[in-house]
């Protein structure tokens, strides 16, 4: 079950292959977000074309709707969403807390407001392992806080802390051997509290380990020295999942300190809003000047956006607020963050990450002031 294995290492940053029920997978990777059973527009033949391979899904959403019990109907989340897996399932209490709906937090649970009709929903250690049990994903999130940005320092110790015992309540709970359920460090901005959630559930030894709790408004450099010194304090030979994060830049520096597993919303969101990701940064296609240009968005990229259209014909699929553009500039964009990690992984597989992830940058941030 699981088996992480290292292939190679380059400094901190290292590609290794794991085994899921449904097929083993290659790190560093990046793993696009399917909310509601679907990554936005895009079809499940698509996300395989461009070398997608966990997809992740919200315990949240599909709680509230369609609701556990129709997904199991169809034998968990691949049967429902015609996509093979692997799948990897939050465990609900970020998207609770980002949410932001009225919500109570307790030590025995968070009950919320349903953003869809205001019922109130309850969740818990329990009720969030039975869920993603239900949802049949490959890898589950033990049932966590994320701390709201801004925090006071007692907050974010008490909250690890609750963390620390509801993860001992998941682990009791959870009756499925052939699901993977990922432990959760938080401890916020604050390296003696990253230590403090390090110290209580490393002994858990869960087959990976997620960093929690960042990527939610505090600047990039506290961000990075979050992940600098609990990455480095996880153990080596399991994966190391950053989550919600991130940008491209991000996931080269999280690659550096020794990431395995990044996810974000930006490449599919940002693709909707009209950007697209090259290695000369994101291109506004909303703006006037791809109006004109007969080139594609990325003459590097072999995704079919790119290898059937020009920036000329995308701007006004845009500008006629047709259905194609926010489909195809996900696509790009997707398969822009998936060939960014295939390179990652082959200059660490050559032993000369640093130096490919310094000239990525460099080309990379040029023409930004
Ligand atoms: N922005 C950072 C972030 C994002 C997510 C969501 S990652 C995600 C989103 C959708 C589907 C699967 C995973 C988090 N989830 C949990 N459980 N805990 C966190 O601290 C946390 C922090």
């Amino acid at each position: 079950m699981f088996d992480f294995q290292i292939t190679a290492q380059s400094g901190r940053a290292r590609t290794a292959t794991f085994v899921t029920p449904r097929g083993t997978v290659q790190t560093p990777m990046f793993m696009p977000v399917g909310t509601q059973g679907t990554v936005k527009g895009i079809s499940p033949q698509e996300l395989t074309d461009i070398g997608s391979q966990i997809v992740l899904a919200n315990t949240y959403h599909l709680l509230l709707r369609p609701g556990p019990e129709l997904v199991a109907a169809h034998g968990g989340l691949p049967g429902f969403t015609a996509y093979p897996g692997p799948f990897l399932t939050d465990s609900g209490g970020f998207q609770v807390m980002s949410l932001g709906h009225m919500r109570r937090i307790t030590e025995e649970g968070v009950t919320f407001k349903s953003h869809l009709d205001g019922s109130s929903v309850y969740l818990s250690p329990e009720r969030s392992v039975e869920v993603q049990q239900a949802l049949g994903a490959d890898i589950i999130m033990a049932f966590d806080e994320c701390p709201p940005y801004p925090a006071e320092r007692e907050y974010i110790q008490a909250s690890l802390e609750r963390t620390v015992r509801w993860l001992e309540r998941c682990l009791t709970f959870k009756s499925r051997e052939d699901q993977a359920l990922f432990s959760i460090v938080q401890g916020g901005v604050h390296a003696d509290l990253r230590q403090q959630s390090l110290d209580a559930t490393l002994p858990f030894a869960t087959p990976g380990f997620a960093i929690g709790g960042l990527a939610v408004g505090e600047g990039k450099t506290e961000m990075y020295e979050a992940v600098d010194y609990t990455a480095a304090r996880l153990p080596s030979g399991k994966p190391r999942y950053l989550m919600g994060v991130g940008h491209p830049e991000d996931l080269v520096a999280g690659i550096a300190l020794g990431v395995d597993m990044f996810d974000c919303v930006y490449p599919t969101r940002t693709g909707r809003f009209g950007y697209a990701l090259t290695d000369d940064g994101r291109v506004n296609m909303n703006s006037s000047a791809p109006r004109s240009d007969l080139g594609p968005i990325d003459p590097e990229c072999d995704c079919y956006a790119c290898r059937h259209y020009t920036r000329a014909y995308l701007a006004h699929l845009i500008r006629a607020e047709e259905m194609l553009a926010p489909r195809m500039l996900s696509l790009h964009n997707l398969r822009y963050l998936h060939r960014l990690v295939e390179r990652a992984r082959a200059a660490i597989r050559e032993d000369r990450y640093a130096e490919w992830a310094i000239c990525w940058a460099e080309r990379y941030f040029k023409g930004k002031n």
